[in-house]
């Protein structure tokens, strides 16, 4: 089957019109303190468990006939006909002819057919081994990750959240802006002979990471650094780049690991160098669980899946346009910025996998903070606001510490909140007054390990292939990153020169200013 031409557009399937005929009559007027009354069993039902994830998904604004249409158009649209492409290596990533397998860099040792998986796992072996090193050469205090994207975003969510299995007395640094405050402050800290740097770039050419690892190496140079191949290593598809750049300890990829897909491959060197060999392991253990689950269990039972079309039924029939993350646990602090690159640059298209305008909207905008923060900044906003936000509660049943009360009041907030949003309190007055019906799906991890955080990512990365599969885009590609950079290149030396000329006149204007 080739992927694109065959696949209808969604909102043409017989599936996609009874939906809406469902909405209309039905939909709008769903209330879920109703169905809870009426159906005893609706947090049973409308509850899954995956490997290594509870979902609640019973405060949601589903019944039984959406959730069984929902997978009616998941058939409809040949998602799993799509599903199976991925995992049978075919080139998926239709507008750069590449396949899509950053699942495979989680399977275990011939656990599959697929010829790329020796060099997989003869890459991770080579990776993990120097990881070791790293964390025995007590030589070595500081690692400093300079990349930006996926080169940065999924490394850091995840040193952040397995801080607790981290080996004492190094600390992670990451830079990704090209804004040079960002570098400074951390050669501030740092020393050329107890520091590595790992430059991470898919490409080798991003502007951003390029200007720091320059800097990074002058700095280094300057400060009278000696031995370049110990205190630098590249993270890279591009190995011939990174030789010429002057690293000779490089650790590569494949062109099928997209960049914000890429935190199990070698950019994940500084979460094998923090946490370890068999914990980076027990990571991909965890996740590869999750691959296999979302490659097998039935589509009632498949909680990406689920959760992916639960997203169209939000974003297409109600018309919400983004969704909140609330990580009751501080070590989660980096998973709504992580999970804004994976789904906005993946589902953030306008145009269907052949090119082909849609008609339906595609990527909500995802945001959020840790709670209990968020719950004295904008939740105001999702209580009370004009507009309805799905929120996306993560909780973790034992905590890593043995503070008294805290982690009990933790649990209660997030429960509580869930609760207030649905439940609502009527009040006459207006200003008091909390209309609920608020729809959230409620995350449980019994710990935060690295095996439940390998499951949780994966989880997201294949809701994300769900959504984006239903809409017949290509998730794996991402040309609307590019006017701008190209835009920069033109611009950069306008600053130094103070030319204007065929500029628009607010860029003009600005850029006068800016010069000074
Ligand atoms: O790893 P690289 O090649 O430096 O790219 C960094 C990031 O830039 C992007 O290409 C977007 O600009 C992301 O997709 C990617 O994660």
């Amino acid at each position: 089957m080739s992927y694109g031409t065959s696949r209808p557009h969604c909102d043409r399937t017989v599936a996609w019109g009874l939906l809406r005929a469902h909405y209309d009559a039905q939909g709008r007027a769903f209330d879920l303190r109703d169905e809870f009354r009426i159906d005893a069993k609706r947090f049973e039902s409308f509850s899954l468990q995956a490997p290594h994830v509870f979902a609640d998904m019973s405060k949601n604004l589903v019944d039984n006939h959406v959730r069984s249409l929902m997978m009616e158009l998941a058939r409809e649209c040949g998602f799993e006909h799509h599903r199976a492409a991925m995992f049978a290596g075919e080139p998926v990533n239709n507008t750069e002819q590449r396949a899509v397998k950053h699942w495979l860099l989680r399977a275990p040792r011939g656990s599959s057919g697929d010829a790329d998986l020796a060099e997989v796992h003869a890459t991770l072996d080579a990776m993990l081994a120097y990881a070791q090193r790293v964390r025995a050469d007590s030589k070595i205090t500081d690692v400093v990750n300079i990349g930006i994207g996926g080169s940065d975003l999924g490394p850091q969510m995840a040193v952040i959240a397995l801080a607790q299995f981290a080996v004492p007395g190094k600390r992670f640094h990451f830079v990704s802006n090209v804004d040079g405050h960002e570098l400074d402050a951390v050669l501030r800290q740092v020393k050329p002979e107890s520091t590595l740097f790992l430059i991470a770039s898919k490409t080798f050419t991003t502007i951003e990471t390029m200007t720091n690892a320059r800097s990074a190496r002058a700095w280094f140079e300057s400060q009278g650094g000696q031995d370049i191949a110990r205190h630098f290593a590249a993270l890279t598809t591009n190995v011939a780049a990174a030789g010429e750049f002057g690293i000779a300890t490089t650790f590569g990829f494949w062109d099928w690991v997209g960049g914000r897909y890429s935190m199990w491959s070698a950019i994940g060197l500084p979460i094998a160098i923090a946490i370890g060999a068999d914990n980076f392991r027990a990571m991909l253990g965890g996740a590869h669980e999750m691959d296999r689950h979302f490659a097998t269990a039935p589509l009632f039972e498949n909680l990406p899946a689920r959760l992916g079309l639960l997203d169209v039924w939000y974003r297409n029939f109600h018309g919400f346009t983004s969704r909140s993350i609330a990580p009751y646990h501080s070590a989660l602090r980096r998973l709504p910025a992580y999970l804004q690159q994976l789904e906005m640059e993946s589902n953030g298209k306008q145009v269907d996998a052949q090119g082909r305008a849609l008609s339906v909207g595609t990527s909500p905008v995802l945001w959020g903070e840790p709670g209990t923060n968020g719950q004295h900044a904008y939740f105001q906003m999702l209580h009370q606001g004009t507009d309805v936000v799905p929120v996306e509660f993560i909780a973790v049943r034992d905590a890593a510490h043995s503070l008294e009360g805290h982690h009990e009041q933790l649990l209660a907030n997030a429960l509580a909140q869930a609760q207030a949003l649905m439940q609502g309190k009527p009040d006459a007055g207006g200003h008091k007054n909390f209309p609920g019906n608020r729809p959230s799906t409620f995350f449980v991890l019994d710990r935060l390990d690295p095996a439940s955080f390998g499951a949780l990512v994966a989880m997201y990365e294949h809701r994300v292939f769900t959504s984006g599969s239903i809409w017949g885009i290509n998730s794996f590609d991402q040309w609307g990153v590019e006017l701008g950079k190209v835009l920069a290149k033109d611009i950069a030396p306008r600053l130094a020169s103070g030319d204007t000329q065929g500029l628009d006149a607010s860029t003009a204007g600005l850029l006068a200013k800016l010069r000074g």
